[in-house]
């Protein structure tokens, strides 16, 4: 029986995801709620082992449905690991991408098909949705300007395609809003990082009262 709460952060690169998750932790813990923070690929030994195969930037050759296929596998284990005991254990999961993110980037910006991407991550996830997924959204331009001026980060083989594909994938996220209006909330994240924060937080608030400790 799920008890918590499942929620993912999606959006292009520089968009703002971790650094909005890390203040909502901050916020939601301080509320009393029990708040778990991960990330896809990763959160998990096995899955942290895959996101390194497919962000290293030496895999050129990396085929577009190997990659489709290597992020539905590590989503499958995240969830099976971290996701599902967390929920069973009434926490709220702030998750740094989920599903919405191989619609976008493989799916649409890759070309594969949103429905074929749709496809090999439903046997990867059986019906295992988030209940709410706030996609932040930023022109691609802005969020690589972001990045490049972070030093911290570490550059991936993703960040290296070129500026059309991430404009693809930030045209692939606003076809998701459209298509799944009833889970997926557009934020402006070109806003000074308190505002985003706020809208971030009101958008859950209706979904935790049921939580509340
Ligand atoms: N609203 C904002 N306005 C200006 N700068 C921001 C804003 N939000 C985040 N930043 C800065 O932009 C950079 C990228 O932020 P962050 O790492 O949170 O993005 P991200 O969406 O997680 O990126 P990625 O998915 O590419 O790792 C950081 O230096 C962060 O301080
Ligand atoms: C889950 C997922 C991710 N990606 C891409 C998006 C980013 O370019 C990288 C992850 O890096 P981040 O700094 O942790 O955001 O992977 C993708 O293409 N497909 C996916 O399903």
């Amino acid at each position: 029986m799920n008890q918590g709460l499942f929620i993912s952060i999606e959006g292009p690169e520089g968009a703002g995801k971790t650094t909005i998750i890390n203040l909502l932790a901050s916020l939601l813990g301080d509320e009393g709620f029990q708040v778990v923070v991960t990330r896809e690929p990763g959160g998990i030994e096995i899955a942290e082992q895959i996101r390194g195969v497919i962000l290293n930037k030496e895999n050129t050759a990396m085929d577009a449905r190997t990659e489709a296929l290597l992020y539905a596998a590590a989503r499958r284990q995240h969830l099976v690991e971290k996701v599902r005991p967390s929920l069973v254990d009434g926490k709220i999961i702030l998750c740094d991408r989920f599903i919405d993110s191989s619609l976008a980037y493989q799916g649409y910006a890759r070309g594969l098909g949103i429905d074929e991407v749709l496809s090999i991550n439903q046997f990867a996830i059986e019906d295992m949705m988030p209940s709410l997924t706030l996609y932040f959204d930023l022109d691609p331009e802005i969020g690589l300007d972001r990045i490049s001026k972070n030093s911290g980060r570490e550059v991936n083989r993703l960040d290296l395609e070129n500026l059309e594909f991430h404009q693809r994938v930030r045209e692939g996220y606003l076809l998701l809003t459209e298509r799944f209006p009833e889970r997926i909330v557009k934020i402006d994240s070109s806003k000074e990082i308190e505002q985003v924060l706020q809208e971030a937080r009101e958008k859950i608030g209706q979904l935790i009262t049921k939580l509340r400790p």
